[in-house]
């Protein structure tokens, strides 16, 4: 094992004329949960489809838990949990019905256990209640739910969720992300890809995004929160000459937000200056604006926000609600 859960090199995917993933070389550590993250129609699907073998790449490797793909399909599957664009549950048939009919499919799981698994799983994904109900009765954040349920039969070393929160309520929502976090906590590496940056941000290790085709960042999400520009936030009245100090020291300063009427804003009032520090270390910033003689009332050094960063990363903003 090479301590990836997996692991990419120049995987690539062809519809047409269309580069659907474009050379991608994903790493995914033993262990993390990696949230593999992109606006709609970036590739992420394409690639969750090609690591579990149920698309051929058009070129490029892929190699999950330590093994070929798509060669060892049939060793590799059974140790992996998947939930892609939701199983084909038979709608007449109940949620437990389902259930059983999917784990008697599986060779390695033994018949006398069958309904202690599946009454595990109905309950771990909040399911219990529902579980003689018919499936064309479930709503969708139930079938979500119940895929869930289906690929948490097996003990798994690894689980690939498609937008597992897709199409959940609030609350629905709220219980998938503690049922990932809990696995991950009992040691899974979870691969799970999303188009929410906030549900990344909340449950995630590690971060990978895409971008029409190509992976154009992954690492782990601290290394993600400290790369980045850093802006400086300084709270005086002497706006002028501070303006002047950041120049001076080479800094990009942003423009003034809005310009008050004189008379709405008393001489002495604290006013805010916003510039990108780039290399200069903060410290320097504030002796020169201290030396300068500006009054310094508040000085704050940030990273720009996660939200701010992907943006710069896709071109596209986010959906950050949830
Ligand atoms: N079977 C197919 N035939 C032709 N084009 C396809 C096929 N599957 C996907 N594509 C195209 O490949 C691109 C990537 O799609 P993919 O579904 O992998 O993106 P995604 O990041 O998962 O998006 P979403 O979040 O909307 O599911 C899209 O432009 C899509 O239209």
């Amino acid at each position: 094992m090479t301590g990836f859960a997996i692991e990419t090199a120049g995987l690539s995917k062809r519809f047409r004329a269309q580069m659907a993933v474009d050379g991608i070389d994903l790493a995914v550590p033993s262990g993390s949960v990696f949230g593999f993250l992109g606006p709609n129609g970036s590739g992420k699907t394409t690639t969750i489809r090609m690591l579990l073998g149920l698309v051929a790449a058009s070129s490029g490797t892929a190699r999950v838990l330590g093994t070929d793909m798509p060669r060892g399909v049939g060793s590799v599957l059974p140790r992996v949990g998947a939930l892609v664009e939701g199983p084909a549950f038979l709608p007449f048939l109940s949620g437990e019905a389902n259930l059983r009919r999917f784990d008697a499919a599986d060779r390695s799981a033994g018949g006398r256990s069958r309904s202690a698994r599946v009454a595990d799983a109905l309950d771990r994904v909040g399911l219990s209640h529902a579980a003689d109900k018919k499936v064309h009765a479930y709503s969708l954040g139930m079938k979500q739910r119940l895929g869930l349920a289906n690929a948490l039969l097996m003990p798994r070393e690894l689980l690939v969720l498609d937008e597992p929160t897709n199409g959940l309520d609030p609350q629905g929502t709220r219980e998938v992300r503690n049922l990932i976090r809990s696995l991950a906590g009992d040691g899974t590496t979870v691969f799970v890809s999303s188009h929410l940056l906030a549900e990344v941000e909340q449950i995630c290790t590690h971060v990978g995004v895409m971008r029409a085709g190509r992976l154009v960042t992954q690492g782990t999400l601290d290394d993600f929160r400290s790369t980045g520009a850093v802006s400086v936030r300084l709270q005086t009245p002497d706006v002028a000459d501070a303006r002047a100090v950041l120049a001076r020291l080479g800094l990009t300063v942003d423009a003034p937000a809005g310009t008050p009427a004189p008379a709405a804003v008393p001489a002495d009032a604290t006013r805010l200056v916003t510039a990108r520090l780039d290399a200069t270390p903060p410290e320097a910033v504030v002796a020169a604006l201290v030396a300068a003689g500006v009054r310094v009332r508040g000085f704050e050094a940030a990273h720009t926000s996660l939200e701010q960063r992907f943006v710069e990363l896709t071109g596209e903003g986010f959906d950050v609600v949830q």
